[in-house]
């Protein structure tokens, strides 16, 4: 059967082969080059508490659109004000109404790590990553044979990138592991079907080494969801809907950041 993660990717190799012959990977290499250095995005993950990573998403394949988001930039900004420790940006197009156009807005915008969130298959988009900016690149395990989840993590790091490395099952975090994956995310949405489960973090979570830093992604909507992620481990939680949606990020940011700056106080299990 068809996921819908196969017709994503499928979409984003027709893309990525569309933009490959405007724009050869030497001309992206050589702005990559002169493209100021990747922030430290590992430094910034592992400060102490339990971090946000706030997503700007306008759409996604199981909502359909969520929010309108005319000024990217803005967004962020107020992201960054609520003190967000990371910024993600969606660039995919067809299902996630994101661009590279959206990336630029935000790198331009702050000075916390940017995370280029797609659906990366080819070294073309590492490259690209970096020319527009991004100090952090998503690799999702799931999309990825082994050999290029291992090759693609490499280029990331060779360009003075983090990886941030998406897995949904213990298989997912095994091959991770193995490709040398410093901060992994588990995604609660299982991409193939589009469902949420929020145990799923607590299952995988533990089993991973101290020193990997540990990324909740997906479904946190309250600070009691942040505060369950953190009982279980969690360095830091990516947010989207739940952040685009309110009316006043900056202050929903806040909020969480707040609620994640206090890892001494006991957190309840559930
Ligand atoms: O909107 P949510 O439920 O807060 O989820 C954010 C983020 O985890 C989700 O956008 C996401 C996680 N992994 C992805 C991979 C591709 C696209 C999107 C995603």
């Amino acid at each position: 059967m068809v996921s819908v993660l196969d017709q994503i990717v499928a979409g984003v190799a027709a893309d990525v082969a569309k933009r490959q012959q405007q724009i050869p990977i030497e001309q992206i290499r050589d702005i990559a080059e002169k493209t100021p250095p990747p922030l430290d995005a590992l430094a910034a993950l592992k400060q102490p508490g339990v971090g946000v990573i706030a997503e700007v998403k306008r759409s996604s394949p199981s909502k359909g659109s969520l929010a309108e988001i005319p000024d990217p930039a803005h967004l962020a900004c107020e992201y960054a004000a609520g003190g967000a420790r990371a910024i993600s940006v969606l660039t995919e197009e067809n299902y996630f109404k994101g661009s590279l156009d959206d990336l630029d807005a935000v790198r331009a915008a702050v000075r916390v790590p940017v995370l280029r969130k797609d659906f990366v298959i080819s070294s073309y988009q590492v490259h690209e990553a970096r020319a527009h900016g991004a100090d952090l690149v998503l690799l999702i395990v799931a999309a990825l044979e082994q050999n290029a989840l291992v090759a693609l993590h490499e280029r990331i790091e060779s360009l003075g990138m983090t990886a941030l490395v998406e897995v949904h099952d213990e298989e997912e975090a095994d091959r991770a592991l193995e490709a040398g994956a410093k901060v992994i995310g588990v995604n609660a949405r299982d991409l193939r079907t589009l469902k949420v489960d929020r145990s799923v973090f607590e299952r995988i979570a533990p089993g991973l080494p101290a020193n990997v830093v540990k990324i909740a992604e997906s479904g946190v909507r309250e600070t009691r969801d942040l505060l369950r992620y953190a009982s279980v481990g969690a360095d830091a939680v990516l947010i989207g809907e739940g952040l685009v949606t309110d009316k006043s990020p900056r202050e929903a940011v806040a909020a969480m950041v707040t609620a994640g700056s206090h890892p001494s106080t006991p957190r309840p299990v559930r």
